[in-house]
């Protein structure tokens, strides 16, 4: 049986190559950057000025005047103007390109104007104050952003300063999840005493939907055929595909027969952890992955965060994510030779630590207790006892 780090290293060996499309820039949050975004001017373009107020010729200031005639009005959006004496002033907006012969702006708060004149009422100023020099941040050119990023708002603001109508980005793997077994019913209809209704498609969705894919849903009854035949189906037309239940030992657990029978190649079944045991990985020709997730809902969902998301970045290129930590509030034992990805409930202590607090709930059906804990805490399988402080990967859902 493979182990957790083997069955994570041989997924991202089957991740797909990324593959490049230009979309608007508004659809972009979300989006890994496929790009390298370059300085198109330099940043920011003119000497800004950053304070309403006057601009002056310093050294009018330094030789001991304190009264400077306004000669004209620069607003933002307008051409730079000349200040024509040195002895005076131009009034200038917030946003404006400081006007050519001036090199310092003093605020409205800090003069008296009356009569076309300012008179300066502070005593110190200092050269090329209130000015946001032309260049300081970046020059033209230069490297800004880096393809492999994930697109959010700090991103958003600089591909629309550098008038990136489009952006190049990683396309998403069309993704269909399916849902097997008999008991399961539709989340508008009411169950019978037997039946429950379906939550790992919705689950696994919404873990996908903050990375933009929109998956489509299926769902098989306990029926090899219909396994089979469904699958050879979605396999014509996506490249990710997500099944949860029947993985196992039962009498209706299909899923691994059907599967090869569509002609997917079986790279692993079973993994030494808990939960998630039964969890089945294939390929289809360098076509499509398949992920079979165990059914059972904590399962299907440590399933989703702890390989689908990793192999998910890879194949869009995403580069440098951190992997999360967070130290064990208490004493923990887990006995079994297994990894556990214990539910934990997360807190930002004062001294900066991400402290874990272990939250079992009631095993792998449980999936009420993840709405009450963050994230899942991967405590390696060579180990029994945990302890207070001691610092393991964690898998955040929440935060
Ligand atoms: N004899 C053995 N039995 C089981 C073993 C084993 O090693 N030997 N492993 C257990 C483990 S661990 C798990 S996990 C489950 C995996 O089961 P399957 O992948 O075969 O899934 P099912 O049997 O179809 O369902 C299990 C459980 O999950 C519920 N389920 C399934 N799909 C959904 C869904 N979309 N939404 C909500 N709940 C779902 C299903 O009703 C079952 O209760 O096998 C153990 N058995
Ligand atoms: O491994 Mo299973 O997911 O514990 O119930
Ligand atoms: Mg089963």
């Amino acid at each position: 049986m493979l182990t957790v780090a083997q069955a994570e290293s041989t997924i991202l060996n089957h991740a797909l190559p990324v593959v490049i499309e230009s979309i608007p820039l508004r659809e972009a949050p979300g989006r890994i950057l496929a790009e390298d975004l370059y300085a198109d001017r330099d940043f920011p373009p003119f000497d800004r000025v950053t304070m309403d107020g006057i601009a002056i010729h310093s050294a009018s200031f330094v030789n001991g005047q304190r009264q400077f005639l306004i000669e004209a009005v620069q607003a933002a959006g307008t051409p730079q103007l000349v200040l024509q004496r040195q002895e005076n002033c131009i009034e200038v907006m917030t946003g404006a390109p400081l006007p050519q012969g001036t090199d310092t702006v003093i605020r409205y708060e800090d003069l008296n104007i009356e009569s076309g004149v300012a008179q300066i009422t502070i005593s110190d100023i200092v050269q090329r104050q209130n000015i946001h020099t032309r260049a300081i941040d970046r020059h033209k050119g230069d490297l800004i952003i880096s393809a492999g990023r994930k697109i959010g708002s700090a991103e958003m603001a600089t591909a629309a300063t550098l008038g990136k109508a489009t952006l190049a980005v990683a396309k998403l793997p069309r993704t269909a999840i399916i849902s097997t077994g008999d008991e399961l019913v539709e989340i508008h209809e009411t169950p019978l005493p037997h039946q429950i209704r379906r939550s790992n498609v919705y689950a696994i969705q919404a873990a996908l939907g903050e990375w933009k894919i929109e998956a489509e849903a299926f769902h098989f009854y306990d029926d090899e055929q219909a396994i089979r035949q469904g699958v050879t189906e979605i396999l014509s037309r996506f490249e990710l595909v997500i099944l949860s239940g029947a993985v196992s030992e039962g009498k209706f657990d299909f899923v691994p027969k059907a599967l090869a029978a569509a002609g997917v190649t079986p790279v692993f079944h079973k993994v030494s952890q808990r939960p998630g045991k039964p969890f089945w990985f294939g390929t289809f020709a360098d076509k499509a992955v398949l992920f079979a997730l165990p059914g059972n809902p904590v399962s299907a969902f440590v399933g989703t965060y702890r390989y689908i998301l990793p192999w998910l970045r890879q194949s869009l290129g995403l580069k440098n994510w951190p992997q999360n930590t967070a130290v064990l509030s208490r004493d923990f034992v887990f006995k079994p030779d297994l990894t556990y990805f214990v539910p934990v409930i997360l807190d930002n202590s004062t001294d900066g630590l991400l402290r874990a607090t272990p939250l079992e709930g009631h095993g792998s059906g449980d999936l009420a207790n993840l709405n009450d804990a963050d994230g899942f805490l991967e405590l390696p399988k060579e180990r029994t006892y945990f302890a207070t402080g001691e610092s393991f990967p964690l898998f955040r859902y929440r935060g």
